[in-house]
């Protein structure tokens, strides 16, 4: 291999020529056909990438700027070629280009003697001796001429090579064909530095002409001069065999040519860099601070009786006429780390636990218990959930605790309170706040004072402030205003929260001794005008921080926790403690189990392929009738287009409360505690309105038992239709996102996905509004080819989720199942929408 390498530096002609000189007979007669010498080139890896990146253009022109000892003259008579060493130098007339040599030749020598000093091989100097000779005979042989070629190539190499580095080795080949300096001191160069000291006489032209003195016979001083030179080849061809076989040097030829040729290219590799060592993986378990590391886990048999984990008798008794019969497994895990006691260490707490595990009462009861010992009221509990819905919701369960407690010398009633977005701020503030009248007139007098100093400096002090001032001081003289909570609890949004602790007088959070944060994951990773910085600061205002910390207990829950310890980070937590409530079929998972989602233990899912997007809406119908929440004969009832037209507002806003009419028969036993009903998620507030007004369109009996629960219908129609569900006078539910999280909806029998979850969060919540506190649910979930994909790949076959048992089933409806008259009834259906569509849009135009 490395020979073949090595062919590619050398044209075939050249390494010919190699061969003929390296032949035994370097004299001139030597022929192309003479033995090529054996070489033998190890060097195989360098060599080979260096010839990849040599082109070939350039590698070509490399060598031929090597040759620059003149080749035989092509002006040289061809007989004198022929006769060498035979015919005598014909006599040089003036002006010939043989007279201008000797002063070359000298020029050679001296250079040549430059270099002599410049290296520490013996070849110093020689090409230009070797030069001489043949130029002054103006004959050479091929065989010669390849090895001056060589020879001047080796010289300038090892040039190079000295001026590169010290690395530099004289390849046998070079030194074969460099006659000495010595050997040539006797002849063409010592005859030049004779001339030199003096034996040259100048002609009447005064031009340099040699004085023969011993020649006037040319031939015989050529005879000498080619016996001299044959000798000194012969000398030196013995002085390169001794070289050869002293170092064995074959292979270190070749190494040194191929050396040569990286310096000419400039193709040396690139120093690199030691390698350094890849520090080993950290599993994410190390990465995480220990308290998420190794969180408390439960599983969800774990339930408890609620005597058995702290709670009163007495409370334990109203809880059980409530329905809380006993403690469900997280609530048995929650709640000893929370109700206070003096063996109870201070600290936060978090909560990852499945969808509908009574994560509520796990907080609300430790924190109602506690406000409910102090005497004096203050905001002492705040609670921050994302919609008003789940703000209600747990507004609920707080007054049932706050019921269990009874009031007496040493309780009070605990009073809550709401704050949510888009209600009259005014009426919020009053329902919050309360007024007093104080007869305090060394505080109205500083009062009065810091006043009067702001509208003087009003550029100093923002409107806000003086306005705050002013509702201070009363216009009864030395009587101050005290602004005092009418709640110990506060269940809010955060948008709104912010709003009372930027503008409502005398609110603050300086009293809070607990701070919950419901949906955890949603609240945290949305900044809500910077809700959480506003929070914070409010509540270590004027007080030492480190202290305030310590005081105020944190609960922070989520379905879907996050494990992102940035966005917990300005919680401050203080010695936090996760708890996680585990699958009911995992006991040994791994000890980062609190990173996956927990689905309910009886939740069943399935997912229907809809084949023919144009007539997804009849896949749903199908299901329903299936699922029996509408009846197979719905869709022959007629409905008259103005009747729909009037029905489209009231089933928004809860129709089955003013209909009168009673639901079908699969919907009467709502109010027993079988599931039942149907909740379809879309993928936004219009689908959902037109979705719900095309079933009403496809199946007009069931038309007043559809609800709209978006962001856009009125809270007053959202409350009505919840109310209407759980009464079971609605049965089906069309959402949008807004109701995924968190709505409790305890005995819901089945979740639609209309349009696929737009996250595998969002697929969570989502379904988890059914088969909650250990009931049954079905969740359905209808994809097109298009979303296929993603739906089996991320939900799935998902391995961050926990599915109790069961994967999700897949149901078949084709295409062609829906015969003509169905779809007939549809294209009908969709007719009617637009038309109501276009008759709304006009008259709100008109209006
Ligand atoms: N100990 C209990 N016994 C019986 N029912 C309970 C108990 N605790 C809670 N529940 C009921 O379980 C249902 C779900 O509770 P909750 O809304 O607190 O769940 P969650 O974990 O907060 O769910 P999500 O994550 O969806 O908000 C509610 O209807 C609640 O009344």
């Amino acid at each position: 291999m490395a020979s073949q390498i090595y062919s590619r530096y050398i044209p075939p002609s050249k390494k010919s020529s190699i061969s003929n000189v390296c032949a035994s007979n370097p004299s001139t007669t030597a022929t192309p056909q003479s033995p090529a010498p054996t070489l033998q080139p190890t060097r195989k890896d360098a060599s080979a990438s260096y010839a990849r990146y040599i082109p070939d253009s350039k590698a070509k022109a490399e060598r031929t700027s090597t040759l620059i000892v003149p080749s035989i003259d092509s002006t040289t008579p061809k007989r004198d070629r022929e006769n060498v060493g035979e015919e005598p130098a014909r006599k040089r007339k003036k002006g010939d280009k043989f007279e201008e040599q000797p002063r070359k030749t000298r020029e050679s020598a001296q250079d040549g003697q430059e270099r002599a000093d410049e290296l520490d091989t013996s070849v110093i100097g020689v090409p230009t001796s070797a030069e001489a000779p043949s130029k002054s005979t103006g004959h050479v042989s091929p065989g010669l001429e390849a090895s001056q070629d060589e020879g001047s190539a080796g010289l300038r190499k090892k040039k190079n090579k000295k001026e590169k580095g010290p690395n530099l080795r004289v390849s046998a080949s070079d030194i074969q064909f460099l006659p000495q300096p010595a050997e040539l001191e006797g002849s063409e160069l010592g005859k030049w530095r004779k001339k030199k000291d003096g034996q040259v006489s100048k002609t009447a032209t005064g031009q340099e002409e040699e004085v023969v003195t011993e020649g006037k016979d040319g031939r015989s001083r050529h005879k000498r001069l080619m016996e001299k030179r044959e000798k000194s080849m012969k000398k030196t061809e013995k002085l390169a065999q001794m070289t050869k076989s002293e170092s064995a040097g074959g292979e270190v030829e070749v190494e040194d040519v191929e050396e040569v040729h990286i310096e000419l290219h400039n193709l040396v590799p690139l120093p690199q860099p030691e390698p350094v060592a890849e520090p080993p993986i950290l599993s994410a378990a190390t990465s995480l601070p220990p308290w998420l590391a190794s969180p408390i886990r439960v599983l969800p048999t774990a339930t408890a009786p609620f005597s058995e984990i702290g709670i009163d008798n007495d409370i334990s008794k109203v809880l059980q006429k409530r329905g809380f019969s006993e403690a469900f497994a997280v609530q048995a895990a929650v709640l000893p780390l929370l109700l206070p006691g003096k063996l109870q260490k201070p600290g936060d707490v978090l909560v990852s636990a499945a969808t509908g595990s009574g994560k509520t009462l796990a907080y609300v009861l430790p924190m109602v218990e506690d406000i409910s010992r102090n005497q004096i009221r203050k905001l002492r509990g705040l609670v921050i959930m994302p919609t008003r819905e789940l703000v209600t919701q747990a507004k609920d369960i707080c007054e049932i605790c706050a019921s269990a407690f009874p009031s007496g010398s040493y309780r009070t009633r605990v009073k809550i309170g709401t704050a949510v977005g888009n209600e009259n701020l005014r009426l919020e503030q009053n329902m919050l706040m309360n007024q007093e009248l104080l007869h305090d007139p060394v505080e109205y007098e500083k009062l009065q004072l810091r006043l009067n100093k702001k509208w003087e400096n009003s550029e100093e002090g923002s409107d806000e402030e003086i306005l705050f001032d002013e509702e201070v001081v009363s216009a009864l003289p030395d009587h101050i205003i005290r602004h005092v909570s009418k709640v110990d609890i506060l269940i809010c949004t955060p948008g709104r929260l912010v709003e009372h602790i930027k503008s409502t007088p005398g609110f603050t959070l300086e009293y809070i001794k607990w701070l919950v944060v419901d949906e955890a994951d949603k609240l945290l990773d949305q900044s809500f005008q910077q809700w959480l910085d506003v929070v914070m600061a409010a509540i270590s205002v004027e007080s030492d921080l480190a202290r305030s910390m310590d005081q105020v207990r944190k609960v922070v829950l989520s379905a879907t926790m996050t494990r992102d310890v940035g966005l917990l980070n300005p919680l401050m937590l203080y010695r936090p403690k996760l708890v996680v409530l585990e699958g009911a079929a995992k006991e040994d998972s791994d000890p980062l189990v609190s990173q996956v989602h927990f689905l309910p233990a009886l939740l069943l899912e399935s997912a229907v392929k809809v084949e023919d997007e144009n007539i997804k809406p009849l896949y749903l119908m199908e299901l329903l009738k299936r699922e029996n929440i509408i009846s197979e004969n719905s869709s022959d009832e007629s409905t008259s287009t103005s009747e729909s037209s009037d029905d489209e507002s009231s089933f928004d806003g809860g129709s089955s409360q003013s209909s009168g009419k009673s639901a079908p028969d699969e919907m009467q036993n709502s109010e027993s505690d079988n599931p039942h009903g149907v909740l379809i998620f879309t993928k936004s507030n219009e689908s959902a309105v037109r979705l719900g007004r095309l079933i009403a369109l496809l199946a007009p009996s069931s038309s007043l038992h559809i609800g709209i629960l978006t962001s856009t219908t009125p809270r007053a129609a959202r409350k009505s239709t919840l109310k209407s569900f759980n009464a079971g006078k609605v049965s089906i539910l069309v959402a949008s996102d807004l109701v995924s999280r968190g709505l409790d909806l305890p005995n819901l029998a089945h979740v639609i996905n209309y349009d696929v979850s737009t996250s595998l969060t969002s697929y969570v919540h989502r379904i988890g509004r059914t088969a909650r506190a250990g009931k049954r649910g079905h969740a359905w979930t209808l994809y097109t080819a298009t979303e296929g994909r993603w739906f089996w790949n991320e939900i799935g076959r998902s391995e961050i989720v926990e599915r109790s048992s069961r994967k999700i089933e897949r149901v078949n409806i084709k295409a062609d199942f829906f015969e003509g008259d169905q779809r007939a009834k549809y294209e009908e259906a969709l007719e009617e929408l637009g038309w109501e569509a276009r008759n709304s849009r006009s008259k709100d135009i008109s209006a």
